[in-house]
């Protein structure tokens, strides 16, 4: 059982088209079955104690996965049962239900059991459950003490999240193969409790993966505060937003922080106030990475400050209201390293409704703008252009709290200025802003947010060394 992180994400295209590629090389549906039945009933096994199970199946072959692993159950010698509201259809689930061999009770009749395997639909759901079908599996969800989903809950969307229904919160999810992109994206994701990859031993491809841990070092011994990273905040008309964010980037390991547009001394004395009038702060080669947006506002001023940002030849982040006074083909023609951090409103305003998955939405967008496209929110998606995408999954819901936006355009800055591929500078923003969020627990602000970006960094750190 392989946890999310960093492993690629298939929408149900891809899946089949890499289930018929080990066809084509000489493995059957059947023997592909075999093993996803096994992996699940082994899992169960480990998941479940000593207590009896109970396995639904459905018709397609996320029900053929369920037959065959109650059978391995209980070849293991658990008590197990199986139920189903249809007969099995395609000759590879036929089978499978053949090598059960056991007792199928109707579901609609069936008693819920301690540990309750939805093997109901997966990735071939493309219409609601039944109403009775719906009321049974909520049912014996409810009467489990654990349910666990095999591929993805029963009722929802493989591709993009979406619930074709009501469906039941799971303690567990056991992917088949690879995630998919329910597993990641709301509110799909909040249904699927831990969800875990049961390897096939197929061969995959594709330019989507679950967010991965940064790799992440401690400055080298020759470093210096230039080398670490400068990053240059440009403050606007709401003075605090660009202090967190400055603090963010701080914390995140940025070597030199300066704000431009404050000039009145105060704490934290290591961040550089200058003036953004005299001279021109803008043209400094040092700096890695330019935020807009925290705090900037939409006047003229705003506008004016913008067009400057613009025309420098620096990495930039775009943030907040910044993102309100763009266009992504002006974007495009600018060119460069370009970061964007919309939450849903500010990605509407900037690119317009959008089809699809959350998912589809940020790789269009990030093609059109030729920039690296953060779309924030409880499920915050990371598309480069030319098609890479990561999806961070859940992170804590006290995120929710005015400010941590600046606090994630600090720290996605602080990874920029660092250098390297700007997909995975704001990858690792998001992480240790997740990370940091994880550490505070509950009730926590933004400017507790931005000081735990330094013990989520240290800890970052050390994974990577271990
Ligand atoms: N990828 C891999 O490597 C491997 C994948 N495997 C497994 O295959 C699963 C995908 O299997 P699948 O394509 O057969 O789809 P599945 O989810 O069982 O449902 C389709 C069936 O349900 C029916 N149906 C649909 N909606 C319905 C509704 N609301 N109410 C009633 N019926 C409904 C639909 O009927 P139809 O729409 O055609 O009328 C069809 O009969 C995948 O999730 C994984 O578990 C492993 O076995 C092997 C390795
Ligand atoms: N319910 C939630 N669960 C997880 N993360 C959330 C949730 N709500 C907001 N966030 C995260 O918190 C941050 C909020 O950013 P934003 O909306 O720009 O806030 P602000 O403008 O107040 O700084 C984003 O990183 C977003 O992904
Ligand atoms: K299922």
């Amino acid at each position: 059982m392989t946890p999310l992180d960093g492993t690629i994400v298939l929408d149900a295209a891809a899946m089949r088209a890499a289930e018929q590629a080990a066809i084509a090389a000489g493995e059957s549906v059947e023997s592909l079955m075999q093993r996803a039945g096994r992996a699940v009933g082994d899992a169960v096994h480990r998941l479940a104690g000593a207590h009896a199970v109970l396995v639904v199946c459905g018709p397609g072959n996320n029900g053929g996965d369920g037959y065959l692993a109650a059978a391995r159950l209980r070849a293991l010698g658990r008590t197990v049962r199986v139920a189903a509201a249809a007969a099995p259809r395609g000759a590879a689930a036929i089978a499978a239900r053949e090598a059960w061999g056991g007792a199928v009770e109707p579901l609609a009749a069936a008693k819920p059991a301690p540990v309750l395997v939805d093997s109901l639909y997966g990735t071939g759901l493309r219409r609601p459950l039944a109403a009775d079908e719906a009321a049974s599996l909520a049912r014996l969800v409810a009467g489990a003490a654990l349910a666990i989903a095999v591929d993805l809950p029963s009722g929802v969307a493989s591709d993009d999240g979406a619930l074709l229904g009501q469906v039941p919160r799971y303690h567990v999810t056991l992917a088949l193969g690879a995630a998919k992109p329910a597993h990641l994206l709301q509110p799909a994701a909040a249904r699927c409790g831990g969800v875990r990859v049961l390897p096939l031993g197929i061969a995959l491809s594709g330019d989507t993966r679950a967010l991965p841990p940064p790799r992440l070092a401690a400055p080298p011994v020759d470093s210096h505060k230039f080398s670490r990273g400068m990053v240059a905040l440009i403050k606007g008309r709401m003075a605090g937003a660009g202090e967190l964010a400055a603090r963010a980037a701080m914390r995140a390991g940025a070597g030199y922080v300066s704000l431009l547009g404050a000039t009145i001394p105060q704490a934290p004395h290591a961040l550089v106030r200058r003036s953004i009038e005299r001279d021109d702060p803008l043209v400094d080669a040092r700096i890695g990475a330019l935020v807009i947006g925290p705090g900037l506002g939409r006047d003229d001023h705003a506008r004016d400050l913008l067009e400057r940002a613009l025309a420098s030849d620096r990495a930039l982040l775009i943030d907040g209201d910044a993102l309100h006074l763009v266009t992504p083909e002006r974007l495009r023609a600018r060119g460069g390293t370009i970061v964007l951090t919309p939450h849903a409103g500010e990605f509407h305003a900037l690119f317009g409704e959008t089809q699809g998955s959350k998912l589809a939405a940020a790789c269009t967008a990030a093609e059109r703008a030729g920039a690296v496209v953060v779309y924030k929110g409880p499920d915050t998606v990371i598309a480069a252009p030319g098609g890479r995408a990561l999806l961070a999954g859940e992170a804590s819901s006290w995120l929710s709290t005015a400010g941590s936006g600046d606090v994630l355009a600090g720290a996605i800055a602080a990874r920029l200025a660092a250098g390297g591929d700007p997909l995975d500078a704001a990858a690792a923003g998001v992480w240790l802003h997740a990370a940091a969020a994880r550490r505070l627990g509950a009730g926590f602000i933004a400017d507790d947010l931005a000081e735990a970006l330094a013990p989520a960094l240290a800890a970052a750190i050390r994974e990577t060394r271990a």
